[in-house]
């Protein structure tokens, strides 16, 4: 059975900061959701609330209609790796698999084949001092699979990952998600969301920003130029928007690069450089927000 997440006007004041304020969004079975938004944003207090760990100040957060403190089986339906810090030091990657089954109530032939999904056997019996951001990572995705859950709620589970990592990561989250669970990643990296995610809840500030298919996020690239007469190559593309970096350097919104390098040529204006240049996380909250924020 597939489990829909839903939030609902969740928000989180700490004293006087506002952490989160009347945040909604829902995580659809199937998919891997990126939960995207910079350091600070809301993320790690939104996830807390969602398992109980936070009280919400109000709103909800439900598991095929179910608050998680409400459920009957917490660890056999939603699996959560919320940091990374709780390593006991004199522990092997084994032993830490091995404590959390035993708080779950899960046997040692779960703790193997976890092991064996996550690539963790190949460090098992390593201490977890002695372990690599990547080995940290993949041990604590095995610790939240130990009771086979649903739905997945991970907490910057790329940070730290090198390229071959965050793509092991993508596969691996993949296939649970063909599975039909549910899978809800955080990450302040739009690019680190791009390569992970189908669909993204963009946060800002505590409130949503924006829901959308990754494809929609980042909006069309800026054309970048460096030209000795970017006066005149300004005035040469109407209907483009353009930004003056520089006496010589243009950003230019909305026409393609070939399209600028033809009209620079028909103006007769030297190009010195032209690349295409990706939005930062910056300006895609632009793009998603209209400018509004
Ligand atoms: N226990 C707390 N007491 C006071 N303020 C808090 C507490 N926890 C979080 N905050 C504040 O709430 C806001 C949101 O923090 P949160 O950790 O949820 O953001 P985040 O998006 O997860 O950021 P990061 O990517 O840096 O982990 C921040 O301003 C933070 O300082």
């Amino acid at each position: 059975m597939t489990l829909p997440i839903e939030v609902r006007g969740l928000t989180k004041t700490f004293g006087d900061v506002a952490a989160v304020t009347d945040l909604s969004f829902d995580v659809a079975p199937g998919a891997v959701t990126g939960f995207l938004g910079p350091n600070g944003a809301g993320k790690t207090t939104t996830m807390r609330m969602m398992l109980g760990l936070v009280t919400p100040t109000s709103g909800t957060a439900t598991f095929g209609g179910a608050r998680y403190t409400d459920l009957r089986r917490p660890t056999s339906t939603v699996g959560a790796v919320l940091d990374s810090a709780g390593f006991h030091p004199g522990h092997t990657a084994l032993d830490h698999l091995r404590v959390y089954a035993r708080m779950g109530r899960h046997g040692e032939a779960r703790v193997r084949h976890v092991a064996e999904l996550t690539g963790v056997t190949a460090f098992a019996g390593r201490g977890t001092r002695a372990l690599s951001t990547g080995m940290r990572q993949r041990l604590n995705l095995a610790t939240a699979l130990l009771g086979d859950p649903r739905a997945l709620l991970l907490d910057e589970p790329g940070n730290g990952l090198d390229p071959e990592g965050i793509a092991w990561l993508r596969r691996f989250l993949r296939g649970l998600a063909a599975e039909g669970r549910t899978i809800l990643v955080s990450s302040h990296v739009l690019a680190e969301i791009e390569q992970l995610a189908d669909r993204v809840v963009v946060i800002s500030g505590g409130r949503l920003a924006a829901t959308a298919a990754v494809g929609e996020l980042s909006g069309a690239p800026a054309v970048h130029v460096r030209s000795p007469q970017a006066g005149p190559l300004a005035a040469a593309l109407p209907g483009a928007r353009v930004e003056r970096l520089a006496p010589d350097a243009l950003r230019i919104h909305g026409l393609t690069l070939p399209e600028v390098a033809a009209a620079a040529a028909a103006a007769s204006v030297p190009l010195h450089g032209i690349t295409l240049e990706r939005p930062t996380l910056e300006q895609m909250f632009l793009h998603l927000t209209g400018g509004s924020r």
